[in-house]
């Protein structure tokens, strides 16, 4: 096991620190807390030793054993307390709270550079000779020290690492190929938060678009965030370096018509060969925008190279095998058996079923069944690889193959994949061209590099998976029918999760478990939430569950339940369809729960600001709401809060009255106001 020491000038500050890795780590780390005040030996062998600030390093450096390897970690403030930050009152006196001089000083920049430079900033630190005396204080999980007289003091708790650091204590520990999927998974939840808090409030706070622009610009990657329209919102220092335009050619502007280039996975542009990946941004599972990450394909080549340095010797391997496979329903059992009884065979399989479902773990649990374990596992995906570089990717190319190869010639999958399994995901996307060549490899089991004539004989098992109906496929003349048949050898579906409903609570355990949620089921979800997700058709199945799971986790408060109302409104929604449907059945089962679903659908962004104005301006008709609307340059014209208008009367949110009284808020409507 490994073993980090850290350094801190408080207490606080460190065993945020160490929170944080064990988050990521899995807690597989020993870790040891420090501050400078204690008098501890370092002078032994730890893998790494972090400081928190220079400062400390200062310190402590010349204590630690030479050669030892060390970090002065960054620290960022969280998102969380911004809200609260935003609404002090301009102008106001602030003393900002922390344990020493540079500290405070690190973090009124950072607050500033937030965009929160509304109020004034005073330092306060033990030892200070003199300070301004105010009523309000800020500080970062330092509140023992705060000075008496203050009256209300603002906790941004201690302040995190950032994901440069944490990335750079992956790498100083070698682990960043086993973590690294963890890491991305929690800077882009950190991300997401940070995008909903910006899409939520984009009327109120232009600070919070600041913010987001600053937290960008400290991103390697170029990230462009729009609307739906495909305007631009916010985009970052790299994006405009990368695509070499000032901010304000391209702010609001559509940026595929700008960069048509862009709306492909690759393009040129400005002579360089770039990387595009999208995201759709969602709030309550309700498309607003989206985030375009653009990366010069030589950044991405390095790291492709970094990452193969750091492999190299190292297996490509099969994670799952059927011990971690979860399910323990009749279906899910008699499925697991038949696999287990495929794995013994040394034929082609072909694993159908829906997005999600799991055809990967399948394949990854049958190659680690089989009497191949030992030797690769490797998988290619067939839709997410342009026709060019999956020829290359399989067969691999002969030196100078064509501009761009590398010296050298390259070894193809097929290649590593000798006496292993090849998965070949998403195979329904093989253009016929690739189909021709991959019936030629299943037929003489040998292969021929691009650009070579010599042929390579390779011994493997070929598992191939596939989310379309294959047949149909062929009957539209769109898979060739001689591979459809060499490759549906061994058939085998994977279920989808609504066809096995005993399983789904179960994996709801097992990632609450898994995303580090120190409660249990019982205590996570409240009877009803966990009925509504049990009735839910999960139409992406296993990795939806997974998704909602990951929303819940962030958006969750400590210690409440999570309730119907919690869950994504599309959930609700397509409950309340199935109850439509099959009224009667759902009726008399969950009576209680679905009557009311309707109740907890979350009011949109535009139902939101309308509530709000007839609050504020009691009697305000339609008319002079579309004038507010356009003052604030909303996009809200008289038939749209017509619509509005009516579906908040209807769920009984507002009464509209003719003549004087006009419209009111209801008691219902009241619990929303000031949202
Ligand atoms: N039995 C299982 N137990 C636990 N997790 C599972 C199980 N099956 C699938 N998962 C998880 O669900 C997610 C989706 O699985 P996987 O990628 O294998 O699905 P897929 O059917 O190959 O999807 P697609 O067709 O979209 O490629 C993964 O994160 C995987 O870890």
């Amino acid at each position: 096991m490994k073993k980090i020491v850290i350094i801190s000038m408080g207490d606080q500050t460190g065993i945020t620190i160490k929170e944080q890795l064990e988050n990521i780590l899995d807690k597989k780390i020993y870790i040891e807390v420090y501050n400078v005040k204690q008098n501890v030996n370092f002078d032994i062998n730890w893998d790494l030793v972090i400081f928190s600030s220079e400062i400390v390093e200062e310190m402590v450096l010349e204590k630690i054993k030479q050669g030892t390897k060390y970090l002065v970690v960054k620290r960022v403030i969280g998102h969380d307390y911004i809200d609260k930050l935003l609404n002090l009152k301009k102008g106001e006196n602030i003393l900002l709270v922390n344990d020493d001089k540079e500290t405070c000083e690190t973090v009124i920049k950072q607050l500033k550079s937030h965009g929160i430079d509304h109020v004034n900033y005073f330092p306060y630190y033990p030892g200070i000779k003199s300070y301004k005396k105010t009523n309000i204080a800020v500080t970062p999980g330092e509140i023992d020290i705060v000075p008496e007289e203050v009256k209300e003091v603002i906790d941004i708790k201690s302040r995190k690492m950032d994901i440069t650091s944490l990335t750079e204590v992956l790498i100083s520990l070698d682990d960043i190929d086993k973590h690294g999927e963890m890491l991305s998974s929690y800077f882009y939840r950190n991300m997401v938060n940070i995008s909903k808090k910006y899409i939520n409030t984009a009327h109120k706070s232009l600070k919070l678009k600041d913010m987001l622009t600053n937290i960008l610009d400290n991103q390697k990657n170029g990230i462009i965030y729009t609307d739906l329209d495909n305007k631009v919102l916010v985009l970052n220092e790299e994006a405009l370096k990368i695509l070499n335009v000032k901010r304000h050619e391209i702010i609001s502007k559509d940026i595929y018509e700008m960069f048509s280039g862009l709306k492909e996975d690759m393009a040129k542009i400005n002579d360089q060969e770039l990387l595009i990946n999208k995201e759709e941004i969602k709030n309550n599972s309700i498309a607003v925008g989206n985030m375009i990450v653009i990366n010069p394909a030589d950044n991405i080549h390095k790291i492709d190279e970094d990452l193969r340095r750091k492999r190299k010797g190292e297996k490509l391997n099969a994670k799952y095998t059927f011990d971690n496979f979860i399910g323990n329903c009749e279906i899910t059992a008699k499925n697991i058996k038949l696999a287990k009884k495929i794995a013994k065979s040394n034929s082609t399989v072909l694993i159908q079923g829906e997005t999600g479902t799991g055809k990967e773990i399948l394949a990854q649990a049958i190659h680690n069944e089989s009497s191949r374990y030992e030797y690769p596992f490797v998988a290619v995906n067939f839709a997410a690889l342009s026709e060019n570089l999956i020829e290359s990717e399989l067969f691999g190319y002969e030196d100078g193959a064509f501009t761009g190869a590398k010296k050298g010639g390259k070894a193809g999958l097929f290649k590593k994949a000798h006496k292993g399994t090849i998965f070949l995901d998403e195979i329904g996307d093989a253009s016929l061209h690739l189909q021709a060549r991959l019936l030629r490899v299943l037929q003489e089991r040998e292969i021929t590099p691009v650009g070579s004539t010599e042929v390579v004989p390779v011994d493997i098992r070929i598992i191939a998976a596939t989310n379309k109906n294959l047949l149909k496929e062929v009957e539209d003349k769109k898979f060739r029918e001689d591979l459809y048949y060499r490759l549906n050898v061994m058939p085998i579906y994977s279920i989808p999760l609504r066809e096995r409903k005993e399983d789904i609570k179960l994996m709801l355990k097992h990632y609450i478990l898994k995303f580090e949620v120190k409660e249990n089921i019982e205590t996570f979800f409240s009877n009803d939430a966990l009925r509504v997700l049990e009735s839910y058709k999960w139409p992406g199945n296993i990795r939806e569950l997974i998704n909602i799971v990951e929303y819940l986790v962030s958006t969750k408060e400590e210690g409440i339940k999570v309730n119907i109302c919690d869950l994504p409104r599309d959930i609700l929604q397509s409950v309340n369809q199935i109850q439509d449907i099959d009224a009667k059945k759902y009726e008399e089962i969950n009576k209680d729960i679905f009557s009311n679903i309707e109740e907890h659908l979350d009011l949109s962004e535009d139902e939101l600001w309308v509530l709000n104005k007839i609050y504020k301006h009691k009697g305000i008709g339609r008319r002079a709401l579309a004038v507010l609307a356009s003052e604030e340059n909303l996009n809200l014209g008289e038939g749209k809060l017509r619509r509005i208008m009516s579906n908040l009367k209807e769920r009984k949110f507002i009464e509209i009255n003719k003549g004087i009284n006009g419209t009111k808020v209801l008691d219902k409507g009241l619990e929303r106001v000031g949202i």
